[in-house]
């Protein structure tokens, strides 16, 4: 699904903000990607989702080497990654329902064929209320949930996730886990970055910690531990 291998990456002619990332998450695992403030986690998701590229190393995904695919190819390998950005990214002039509806819409289906899903989407993350509303209208929590929807609704091969609990509150954020936990059970493999401590050890899920750059360890569900096997 996606492997690195001795992965570089840096933003123009800085230092190196990854050193020799190297893992490989199989189709339909479930990880936590976790760290301090900058250490990079921000940036591998952008590595992954293809917005930025690797200054060495190796990256595969769905088992093409992405830096041989050809730029007009590259739109569709994103198209089977769902994106919770930390900036949320929606379209203020579009409703709530219609930002859930976009990629389903793109992707060819007809009103009648995704509006169930989508009521039912909206309703899961609690803003069936607020389907009409506009971006702008919303708080940052109900943004935040309106942009997990509209990563999820695709079934995505991959789903990535910036710290996607950042602005909810407790109960919100276990049903965003649930969410996901749901989403993966029915195939799509998750990264999850996130400092929520919490919402990590609670979901038992096995973790990737990146510290300055490098990743440490792999572990499972247990703050500030790395207890599983070390990166290859
Ligand atoms: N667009 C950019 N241009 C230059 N440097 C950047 C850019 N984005 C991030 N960086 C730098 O790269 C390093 C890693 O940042 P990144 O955002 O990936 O970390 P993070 O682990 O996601 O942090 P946080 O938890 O605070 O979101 C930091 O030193 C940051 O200053």
């Amino acid at each position: 699904m996606l492997r690195l291998d001795g992965v570089g990456m840096r933003y123009g002619r800085a230092a190196e903000v990854l050193k020799d990332v190297s893992f490989e998450l199989a189709p339909g695992s479930f990880h936590f990607l976790t760290g301090p403030s900058g250490a990079g986690k921000s940036s591998l998701l952008k590595l992954i989702y293809l917005a930025e590229r690797q200054s060495r190393g190796t990256i595969e995904l769905f088992g093409r080497d992405v830096e041989a695919v050809h730029p007009n190819d590259r739109p569709f390998l994103r198209r089977r990654i769902g994106v919770v950005f930390q900036e949320f990214r929606l379209l203020d002039h579009l409703s709530a329902f219609d930002n859930v509806a976009l990629p389903l819409r793109i992707g060819g289906e007809k009103p009648d064929e995704y509006r169930h899903d989508v009521a039912e989407l909206l309703g899961w993350v609690g803003l069936k209320e607020r389907m009409h509303a506009l971006p702008p209208t919303l708080s940052g929590g109900e943004k935040q949930r309106l942009a997990i929807a509209r990563a999820v609704v695709g079934r995505p091969d991959i789903l990535l996730a910036d710290e996607p609990t950042g602005n909810v509150d407790d109960a919100h954020a276990l049903r965003i886990l649930k969410l996901f936990v749901e989403l993966n059970r029915l195939g799509t493999t998750v990264l999850i970055a996130s400092h929520d401590e919490d919402l990590v050890a609670r979901s038992g899920q096995p973790v990737l910690h990146l510290d300055k750059g490098r990743l440490q360890a792999y572990g499972r569900g247990a703050r500030g531990r790395a207890d599983g096997e070390p990166a290859e």
